[in-house]
C-alpha cells in the first residue's frame, strides 16, 4: 500500500518535470519568436514610414520644381511685355497672345492682366462679365502690387470659369520702376498635369496623396467632396494632420476617420508652404507582415509544440534511472533487495547517487550491527552482573531490566518493560521507594537502602539511582542500581564480633569482658552465687620487652593468654584489657578458697618458661582477685580486683591476694 503510493507520487514528480519543462520550452520558444517577430515588426514599420516619407519629399519637391517654374514662367512673360504695351491695353492682348503661342503656355486656364487699382483690363479668354472683376484685395494681387516679382494665391474658386484654380501674379512696372499693372496666369489645379503626376506615386493599391493649404484647406483629395474644404470640416481628422498643420514633417501611425490605422507621411511644400501628404492603410501596407505574422505564429507555434513534446519525452527518459533508483531504495527499505542493487549502477550522477546510497546504507548496517554488538554485549554484561540494573520513565514504569530481575523477581525483563515499579514491588515498599525516586527525578543522585523479601527470603538491598539529565535539563528517567547488602551487613556483624577479640591473643578484649561481665554480674545476682574476678599483670614485662624486643613481648603475651585460656573453666572468660594486664571472670566461685586455689594455680603457670623466637624467656605474674558482693556493680569489683593486684605486687610479686572488703 505504502509503496504503491510512494510509486505514484515519484510518477507524478517525473510527470511534473516533464510537464513544466515541455511548458517552459513551449513558452521560450513562443516568446523568443514573438519578441523577434514584434522586433522586426517595428523595423518594417519603420522601413515603410521612412520609405512613405521619402517618396513625399520626391513629390514635394517635383510640385515645388513645377510651381516654381509657372512662377518664373509668370514673371518672365510679364518681364518681356515692352515697356510702352504694359499699360496700352489695346495692343497688349495680341502681343500677349503671340507671347503664349511663342511660350506654349497653353496649360493656363487664362491670362489677364490687372491695372494699379486691380481692375480686369485684359483678359485672353474672353469671359462673360470678366469686366465686373476687381482683384484688389487678393493676396497674389496685393502682393504683385507691392512689387514681389512673383506670387502665388491660395486656391480659390474662379469667378470666371469657376474652376478651382491657383493664380501666378508678377508685376509689370513702367520706365520708373512703378508697378502699373499685374500680370496673372491663372491654373486649374485639377487639370493642371502635376496632381495627376504626382497622384500616380499614390502608395499601394488603397494608399492616396493628397494635399491641403499650409491653412488646411484640401486642395487636391481623391474624395472630390473633400476638395477645397478645411480638413476639419469632416469629422475625424487624424492626429498627423493635425499635427503636420502645426508644422510638422515625418511619418507617424494615426487612425483614420474611418478607425482604420494608417501610416501617415506629411511634407510642406517649400514655394507655397502648401502640405502634401500620403495616407497609407496598415491593412495593405503591412499586409506581407501580417501574413509573415501568421506564418511565424503558427510555425514557431508548431516548433514550440514539438520542442515542448520532445523536452517532455527527453525529461520523462532522463528521470527514468531516477525512479528506477526511488524504487531500488524503497525495495531495500522494504527488506526486499540488497542494498548491492544500488553499487553497480550507471556511469553517470544517478549512478553516483546509487553509489552514495550504497555507501551510506552499508555504513549504516555496519553502524547498526557494531550497535547491536555493543547492546548485547552490555546486556550480556549487565544480565550477568549480581545487581539490578534499570532505567525508569517518569510514569515511574520499567524501561529497561537486566535479567537479575528475572533471576530475583522471577519477571523476564521483556515483561518488565512498560510495568509500574508499584506492581513489582507491592504499593508498600514503592511506597517507601517513591520519596528516594522522586529526588533523582528532581536531579539528584540518591543511595538508600530497603528491606524488600526477594525469593521469599528478607534481603537488605541498597539502591542507588542517578537521573538521566538531557542537555535542557529535563530529567527524563532515572538509571536505577541496586546491590544486595545481606552478604555485607553479614560481614558487618562478623566484624562487630571480631571487635570484640584481641586481635594479638585471640581472647576477649576489654569491651567484651565489659559484656561478660555485666552478664555474669546479672547471673550471679539471680542466682545468689558470687563470682570471683582476676586482675593480672605480667612481672617486670617491660624488662622482657627492653630484653628481647617487643615482638618477643608479643609472643610472651600470647604464650600466657593460652596459659590463662587452658588454666580456668570453659565457662570462665579470660581478656586481655591492655598491655600485659589480663582478667578472668570465674564464675559460680564456692569461696574464698576456691579463688584462692584458682590464682595459686594461675601464678604457678606462670613460672614455667616462655617458649620465644630469642629462646626460652622467664616470667611471672601477679594476681589481685576479688570476689563479688551482692549489689556491687563492675566498676567496684574491677576496683576490688585491682587494689587485690596492687597488693600482689606489693607482696613482691609472682603471687596473688586476695581482696579484703
Ligand atoms: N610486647 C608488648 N609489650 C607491651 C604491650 N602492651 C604494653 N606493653 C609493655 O608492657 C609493659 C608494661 O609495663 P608495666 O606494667 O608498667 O610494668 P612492668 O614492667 O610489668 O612492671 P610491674 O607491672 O610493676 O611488674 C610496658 O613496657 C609496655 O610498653 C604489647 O602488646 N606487647
Amino acid at each position: 500500500m505504502v509503496i504503491s503510493r510512494s510509486r505514484l507520487s515519484s510518477a507524478n514528480l517525473k510527470l511534473r518535470l516533464a510537464c513544466v519543462a515541455a511548458v517552459l520550452v513551449f513558452a521560450t520558444t513562443l516568446l523568443v519568436t514573438l519578441s523577434t517577430l514584434s522586433v522586426a515588426e517595428r523595423g518594417m514599420k519603420a522601413v515603410i514610414g521612412d520609405q512613405q516619407y521619402t517618396m513625399l519629399s520626391g513629390a514635394a519637391s517635383f510640385m515645388d520644381d513645377r510651381i516654381g517654374a509657372r512662377m518664373a514662367q509668370v514673371e518672365a512673360l510679364g518681364a518681356g511685355i515692352p515697356l510702352e504695351l504694359r499699360t496700352d491695353w489695346a495692343r497688349l492682348p495680341a502681343f500677349l497672345k503671340g507671347q503664349v503661342r511663342l511660350w506654349g503656355a497653353e496649360e493656363y486656364l487664362n491670362l489677364v492682366v490687372f491695372d494699379a487699382e486691380g481692375e480686369l483690363k485684359l483678359s485672353l479668354r474672353e469671359l462673360p462679365g470678366a469686366q465686373l472683376i476687381n482683384a484688389r484685395g487678393y493676396d497674389h494681387f496685393e502682393a504683385a502690387l507691392a512689387g514681389k516679382g512673383r506670387t502665388i494665391s491660395r486656391p480659390i474658386r474662379s469667378r470666371l470659369t469657376g474652376h478651382h484654380i491657383v493664380v501666378f501674379s508678377t508685376p509689370l512696372k513702367d520706365a520708373a520702376g512703378k508697378v502699373v499693372a499685374v500680370l496673372s496666369g491663372s491654373v486649374d489645379l485639377r487639370r493642371s498635369g502635376f496632381l495627376r503626376q504626382i497622384g500616380a506615386l499614390k502608395p499601394g493599391r488603397t494608399g492616396y496623396l493628397f494635399l491641403m493649404t499650409d491653412e488646411g484647406v484640401v486642395i487636391d483629395h481623391p474624395d472630390e467632396s473633400r476638395l477645397f474644404q478645411h480638413v476639419s470640416s469632416f469629422p475625424g481628422m487624424n492626429q498627423g494632420t493635425e499635427q503636420a498643420l502645426a508644422g510638422f514633417e515625418g511619418w507617424l501611425e494615426a487612425r483614420s476617420e474611418d478607425g482604420s490605422e494608417s501610416i501617415y507621411a506629411y511634407k510642406h511644400l517649400r514655394s507655397t508652404g502648401w502640405i502634401l501628404a500620403a495616407r497609407y492603410p496598415q491593412a495593405e501596407a503591412f499586409a506581407p507582415m501580417i501574413t509573415m505574422r501568421h506564418n511565424a505564429f503558427f510555425g514557431a507555434g508548431g516548433l514550440a509544440l514539438a520542442s515542448g513534446l520532445l523536452a517532455w519525452v527527453l525529461v520523462f527518459r532522463l528521470l527514468a534511472p531516477l525512479q528506477a533508483l526511488r524504487d531500488n531504495v524503497a525495495a531495500i527499505r522494504h527488506d526486499r533487495a540488497e542494498i548491492d542493487v544500488l553499487r553497480d549502477g550507471r556511469k553517470d550522477e544517478i549512478g553516483e547517487l546509487g553509489r552514495a546510497f550504497h555507501a551510506l546504507m552499508a555504513e549504516r548496517e555496519r553502524a547498526e550491527s557494531g550497535r547491536a554488538a555493543s547492546e548485547k554485549r552490555l546486556r550480556m554484561i549487565t544480565d550477568n552482573l549480581p545487581v539490578l540494573i534499570s532505567y525508569m520513565d517518569r510514569e515511574h514504569r520499567f524501561q529497561f531490566g537486566n535479567a537479575t530481575y528475572e533471576k530475583w523477581f522471577g519477571v523476564a525483563p521483556a515483561q518488565l518493560e512498560g510495568m509500574p515499579i508499584s506492581q513489582l514491588l507491592g504499593d508498600g515498599i514503592a511506597a517507601e521507594v517513591f520519596p528516594h525516586l522522586e529526588q533523582a527525578f528532581a536531579g539528584h543522585g540518591v543511595t538508600h537502602e530497603i528491606r524488600i523479601p526477594v525469593r521469599g527470603e528478607p534481603r537488605i538491598l541498597q539502591a542507588t539511582y542517578i537521573p538521566d539529565v538531557q542537555p535542557d535539563g529535563f530529567v527524563a528517567g532515572v538509571y536505577s542500581l541496586v546491590h544486595d547488602m545481606t552478604h555485607v551487613k553479614e560481614v558487618e556483624e562478623q566484624l562487630l564480633q571480631l571487635a570484640r577479640i584481641d586481635t594479638l591473643t585471640g581472647i576477649a578484649n576489654r569491651r567484651m569482658f565489659g559484656e561478660a561481665l555485666h552478664h555474669a554480674l546479672d547471673r550471679s545476682q539471680r542466682s545468689g552465687r558470687p563470682l570471683a574476678l582476676a586482675y593480672l599483670d605480667i612481672d617486670h614485662f617491660k624488662r622482657i620487652n627492653d630484653t628481647h624486643g617487643h615482638g618477643v613481648g608479643d609472643e610472651v603475651l600470647k604464650e600466657f593468654a593460652r596459659r590463662l585460656t587452658v588454666g580456668v573453666r570453659a565457662t570462665d572468660t579470660p581478656a586481655r584489657l591492655s598491655g600485659d594486664e589480663f582478667v578472668v571472670i570465674l564464675e559460680e566461685i564456692g569461696g574464698r578458697p576456691e579463688a584462692e586455689r584458682i590464682a595459686a594455680k594461675i601464678v604457678e603457670a606462670m613460672r614455667a618458661p616462655f617458649r620465644t623466637s630469642a629462646g626460652l624467656v622467664q616470667a611471672s605474674t601477679s594476681v589481685g582477685v576479688a570476689l563479688s558482693t551482692p549489689r556491687q556493680d563492675q566498676e567496684q569489683l574491677l576496683a576490688a580486683a585491682d587494689t587485690a593486684l596492687y597488693a600482689a605486687k606489693g607482696k613482691g610479686r609472682d603471687g596473688y591476694a586476695v581482696f579484703e572488703g
